[in-house]
């Protein structure tokens, strides 16, 4: 990768961000032609002007590791770094400005926060859940998306894991007990896990992990996905969900928030499961139906649940999770025999953390100083070779736009007056993203490019970087 001093001189890239302040370097040869140009003319588009980090800022929210803000601050952009998520009203306000933000899984950036964000071109979830982004109101604003698609999987599976022989063996309870002194050895419902049935739904990175880990411990595996997933070991996809309902004695969840995920564990579910049967969802609060959850183990139907995930999640640590209206069911839920809580920590341990800092980090410096979309989720997937960096006068343009048929043939006759190096357009949904690397433009063409795509009919947001 460049040094931020290599690209900010030597690659010679403007990053063309409306309304942000001027804070030019002066050494770079393209530099010195915006210095003449802003002589000669009285008033340069307001928006163009020569790339430097240190205009980069970004906004960092909910404890990002600091793999990530090391990789940032080396870049020479301007950090500033929350431990927790911020209130919408506060993070409407920090957003005005920023040019990419980092979050996790708590702070909700919906349509409403996205409207606000002038500037911003890229958002990084830093997690694997990209359920708290309004993908589609991002990608139609010209805002890729990024996540660590699987840098916290193995950290989830050995939880579930633990979490699975705590419950067997009612571990938890033992605990609580003797921390106020009773002794209370028992051996009555406590079980080995060898021999005993795992049924894992959804059988994504997640899943597929945890099914290898618990087939080392001797259990089977069987598993329900709703796409046909090839088996690892000697697991087996069942066909319905009641299959797998039916069979398993430990029923762990490992799916996406999605509409069709919501209660996918209520009360028809749980009475479909074995009698003294275990629950584990680590995968998001909608999942489970936790009325139904404390119903169905009131009823001795159920002997015990690991939860991580709630549908309501305060928003920073020491903050009371009965303390939230919606959570109505948590005093309950705390007074049964054999529950595991614990908060949202399934990816949370050093080696997931710093792997995904420097995977999103990676992404959205990539994305920001070349246009590199490659592994975003709501978004084209594009990218180039880097620009030439011996040959000056080289404009790498990065234009998302509608989705509509006649858009190429308008760009590319824009472009037509220079030698187009390369291009590369792809689109995805209603949104389509091009990049070109362009030869022999001079300040003046820069400016003329630059109004040109702004002014077509179908552009959702112009980039030059030179
Ligand atoms: N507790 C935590 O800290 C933590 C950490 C990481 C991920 N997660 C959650 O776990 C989820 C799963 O993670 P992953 O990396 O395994 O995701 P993944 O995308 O690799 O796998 C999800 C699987 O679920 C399947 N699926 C989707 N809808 C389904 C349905 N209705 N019924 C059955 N299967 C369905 C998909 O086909 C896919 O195979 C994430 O979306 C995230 O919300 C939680
Ligand atoms: O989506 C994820 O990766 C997990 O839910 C972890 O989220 P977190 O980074 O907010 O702990």
């Amino acid at each position: 990768m460049s040094s931020p001093q290599q690209i900010a001189q030597t690659f010679s890239q403007a990053l063309n961000l409306s309304g942000s302040p001027s804070h030019a370097v002066s050494t770079s040869p393209t530099q010195s032609y915006l210095a003449q140009y802003m002589q000669n003319n009285k008033k340069p588009t307001k928006a163009l002007k020569p790339f430097s980090t240190g205009d980069i800022k970004i906004l960092l929210l909910e404890n990002v590791n600091q793999t990530a803000i090391d990789i940032f601050s080396n870049q020479g952009y301007q950090v500033e770094f929350y431990k927790s998520s911020l209130p919408e009203d506060e993070l409407i306000e920090k957003i005005k400005d920023v040019h990419a933000i980092g979050i996790r899984s708590k702070t909700k950036l919906t349509a409403n926060v996205l409207k606000h964000a002038r500037n911003l071109v890229v958002i990084g979830c830093f997690c694997i859940g990209t359920n708290q982004v309004d993908l589609e109101a991002a990608a139609k604003s010209g805002i890729a998306v990024f996540n660590s698609p699987f840098s916290n999987s193995r950290s989830v599976a050995e939880l579930v894991i633990a979490e699975i022989i705590t419950l067997a063996r009612q571990l938890g309870d033992r605990s609580i007990e003797l921390h106020t002194g009773t002794w209370n050895k028992v051996s009555s419902k406590c079980w080995e896990i060898r021999g005993k049935t795992l049924g894992i739904i959804g059988y994504g990175h997640i899943g597929a992990q945890l099914s290898v880990l618990a087939e080392a411990m001797g259990m089977n595996v069987i598993y329900y996905d709703i796409i046909m997933i090839m088996s690892l070991g000697n697991s087996k996809q069942v066909s319905t969900l009641d299959d797998l309902l039916s069979q398993a004695d430990f029923v762990s969840c490992h799916v996406p928030a999605t509409p069709e995920t919501k209660n996918l564990l209520s009360a028809p579910q749980f009475a479909a499961m074995k009698d003294g049967s275990y629950v584990i969802n680590a995968s998001r609060g909608t999942v489970v139906d936790i009325p139904a959850l404390i119903q169905a183990m009131k009823a001795g139907k159920i002997a015990g649940a690991a939860i991580d995930v709630y549908p309501h999640e305060p928003a920073k640590n020491g903050e009371n999770l009965f303390s939230n209206e919606l959570n109505s069911w948590a005093s309950e839920l705390c007074s049964l025999r054999n529950v595991i809580l614990s908060p949202h920590i399934g990816g949370s341990t050093e080696e997931a953390q710093s792997a995904i800092g420097v995977e999103v980090g990676s992404a959205l410096t990539k994305y920001i100083n070349e246009g590199s979309s490659t592994g975003a989720v709501n978004f084209p997937e594009v990218a180039l070779r880097a620009l030439d960096l011996d040959q000056q006068n080289t404009v790498r343009v990065l234009y998302i736009h509608q989705n509509v048929p006649g858009v190429l043939k308008t760009v590319n006759n824009i472009l037509s007056n220079h030698n187009i190096e390369k291009q590369f357009t792809d689109s995805r949904g209603d949104v389509a993203y091009l990049m070109a690397d362009i030869s022999d433009v001079d300040i003046i063409d820069i400016k003329s490019l630059y109004e040109q795509l702004e002014q077509t009919p179908y552009k959702i947001a112009t980039r030059l970087l030179y």
